[in-house]
C-alpha cells in the first residue's frame, strides 16, 4: 500500500486533524450474486474518517467505489464488517447520511424550493420552517433567483447545486457524493468544484466523494484514497496539504501536479490489473 503523509508543523486552516472520528468502517465486505455465483465487490476495507474531513475516492472503473458508497448509505447491504456513524452502527439508510448521485434526482413537477425542502416535508416539518432552511441552502448554492424554477429550466450545473442543497437540507452528519459532476462539461465541472468547496467550507460536513478525475480529488479533498482493482481494498492513501479556502489556481502548482502523478501511477497500475 502506498501511503504518503505530508509532514507539516502547522495544521492548514480548516484542517480537521484533531477532530473526533465521525465515520468508522471496519473490515467492510460486500458480496453480490450474479448468474448463480457469488463475487466479492468490496474486500475488507478499514477506514476512519474525522468529523468535517473531506475524503475523495478514486480507482479503476468497476473497482467497487459506488458499491462502497452505497454500503455506507445502507442502500446496499454489507456481507461483513461494520460501519458506524458517531459510534452508532449503520443497519440501513438513515437521516444521518445523504447521497448526491451523478444524475439529477430532482422531482420534475416541483420547483427548486419544493425540491430542496422535499425531505423535510416528508419528515413532517411545517412549511414555514422547512422553507426557511431550504431558502438558506438555496442562497448558499447561489440560486436565490431561481427558487421558483423547475428542474428542466435549469442547467446541469444548477441542477446539481439543487441536489447538493437538497442533500444538506436534512442536516446529515455525512455527505456521500457519487461522481456528482461527471455529467457536466469540463468548464462547468471546474466551476462546480469551487462551488462545492464554498458550500462545504460553510457547513463543514464530513464528505466522501467518489470521482474518476484525479485533479478533482486532489483539489477537493483532505485525503485521497485509491481503491484497488475489484475486489476493492485500499491501494494507496495521500494526505493533501493545501490550506483552505482553496482556489482553482492551485491545480497549476507543481505540488498539485506531483500529487496527481503519484495517485495516477497507483490507479493506472490497478487499472492494468483489472484489465489483465
Ligand atoms: N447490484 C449489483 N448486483 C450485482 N453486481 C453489482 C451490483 N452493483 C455493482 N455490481 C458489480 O460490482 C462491481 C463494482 O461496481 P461499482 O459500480 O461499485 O464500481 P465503480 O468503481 O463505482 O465503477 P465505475 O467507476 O465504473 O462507476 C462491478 O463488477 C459491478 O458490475
Amino acid at each position: 500500500m502506498t501511503v504518503i503523509f505530508q509532514e507539516q508543523e502547522v495544521s492548514p486552516p480548516g484542517s480537521c486533524v484533531d477532530a473526533p472520528t465521525k465515520l468508522q468502517i471496519r473490515d467492510l465486505r460486500v458480496t453480490f450474486s450474479s448468474r448463480g455465483k457469488n463475487f466479492v465487490a468490496v474486500n475488507g476495507i478499514d477506514l476512519e474518517v474525522r468529523d468535517g474531513e473531506f475524503i475523495a475516492i478514486v480507482g479503476p472503473s468497476g473497482s467497487g467505489k459506488s458499491t462502497f458508497l452505497m454500503a455506507l448509505d445502507g442502500l446496499t447491504p454489507s456481507s461483513g464488517g461494520e460501519i458506524a456513524v458517531d459510534g452508532k452502527v449503520v443497519t440501513g439508510p438513515g437521516r444521518d447520511r445523504a447521497v448526491v448521485f451523478q444524475d439529477s434526482c430532482l422531482l420534475p413537477w416541483r420547483n427548486v424550493l419544493d425540491n430542496v425542502s422535499f425531505g423535510l416535508e416528508m419528515a413532517g416539518m411545517p412549511k414555514g420552517e422547512r422553507y426557511e432552511i431550504a431558502r438558506e441552502l438555496i442562497g448558499l448554492a447561489g440560486l436565490t433567483q431561481f427558487e421558483t424554477f423547475h428542474p428542466k429550466q435549469l442547467s446541469g450545473g444548477m441542477q446539481q447545486r439543487v441536489n447538493i442543497a437538497r442533500a444538506l437540507a436534512a442536516d446529515p452528519q455525512v455527505l456521500l457524493l457519487d461522481e456528482p459532476f461527471s455529467g457536466l462539461d469540463a468548464q462547468t465541472r471546474e466551476i462546480m468544484q469551487g462551488e462545492l468547496l464554498k458550500i462545504w467550507d460553510e457547513r463543514k460536513k464530513t464528505a466522501i466523494f467518489v470521482t474518476h478525475q484525479i485533479d478533482e480529488a486532489v483539489f477537493l479533498a483532505d485525503r485521497v484514497i485509491a481503491f484497488s482493482a475489484r475486489p476493492a481494498r485500499i491501494a494507496g492513501e495521500w494526505s493533501i496539504p493545501f490550506p483552505r479556502p482553496r482556489h482553482l489556481s492551485i491545480k497549476q502548482s507543481p505540488e498539485h501536479r506531483a500529487l496527481e502523478d503519484s495517485i495516477w501511477q497507483v490507479v493506472r497500475q490497478e487499472g492494468a490489473l483489472a484489465a489483465a
